[in-house]
């Protein structure tokens, strides 16, 4: 197995250009020149600017796009664009798109679609709600968002899938190591009979949802959990720790 670690921060609606100064130098000064596979989802209006102030061992996503090249679609952004300012990932299938902006399976899938046709890396989220969980139902929502994915993804090595429980994001209650795992376990038993073996050996599967300094290390010891994607831990320092989680 020789998936590499992969660690997201995802700022969501955070922050302006003074502070993410702060967040530049404490990158800068701290992480190893040779961190791999370490990416920041910056909001749109900023890509430009963290782009020529980030460590450029970073790479750097947009928090979404729309599924189409080009038109009247006021208020988006395309691949295209992304890629046109030097951003390489997006981030597709948040849980706060889906849940505050009702964006459907099927949306969501079209845009990953369109996004690896245009040739960006996707970071496709996935995860339950906490009704959903409690009445057993996690693994039926996993399956068919990923189902919904399936039909339109033909390369996954430019995929990383983001299990991200909902109850957990931004509240503190982080999945304990053996309940990530164990869906991060079916996923990939899933993928290996629903997809290809190649590709559940493969694609990388990370989990987020209240990640920090503290508790990445145990977390990080899971076989099948390949990295993380951190919200409210990116903002700080403490990104670094969860970035070194492996080391
Ligand atoms: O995209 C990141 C996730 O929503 C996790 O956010 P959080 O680390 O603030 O819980």
């Amino acid at each position: 197995m020789t998936r590499k670690f992969f660690v997201g921060g995802n700022w969501k609606m955070n922050g302006n250009k003074e502070s993410y100064k702060e967040i530049f130098a404490f990158l800068n000064e701290n992480l190893s020149s040779d961190v791999e596979d370490v990416v920041v989802g910056v909001p749109s209006i900023y890509l430009d600017y963290v782009k020529n102030n980030l460590p450029k061992n970073i790479a750097l996503a947009a928090q979404n796009c729309y599924k189409v090249e080009k038109g009247a679609f006021t208020g988006e952004i395309s691949p295209d664009m992304i890629k046109d300012i030097g951003a390489t990932w997006v981030i597709l299938g948040h849980s706060e798109r889906r849940n505050v902006f009702g964006e459907s399976d099927e949306l969501v899938a079209e845009k990953i679609g369109h996004s690896l046709e245009k040739g960006l890396h996707v970071i496709a989220c996935i995860g339950e709600l906490l009704s959903e969980r409690e009445s057993g139902k996690t693994n039926e929502v996993v399956f068919r968002q990923m189902n919904a994915m399936k039909n339109h993804i033909k390369d996954w090595s430019k995929v990383v899938i983001a299990y991200e429980p909902v109850w957990a994001i931004g509240t503190g209650k982080t999945a304990t190591p053996a309940q990530a795992q164990e869906v991060h376990q079916d996923l990939r038993k899933w993928i290996s009979e629903n997809i290809s073996k190649d590709v559940a050996e493969n694609v990388r599967i990370i989990y987020g949802g209240s990640v920090t300094g503290s508790n990445c290390r145990e977390l990080a010891k899971e076989k099948d959990i390949d990295g993380f994607l951190v919200g409210g831990a990116s903002l700080k320092k403490e990104f670094v720790q969860i970035v070194n989680a492996r080391v």
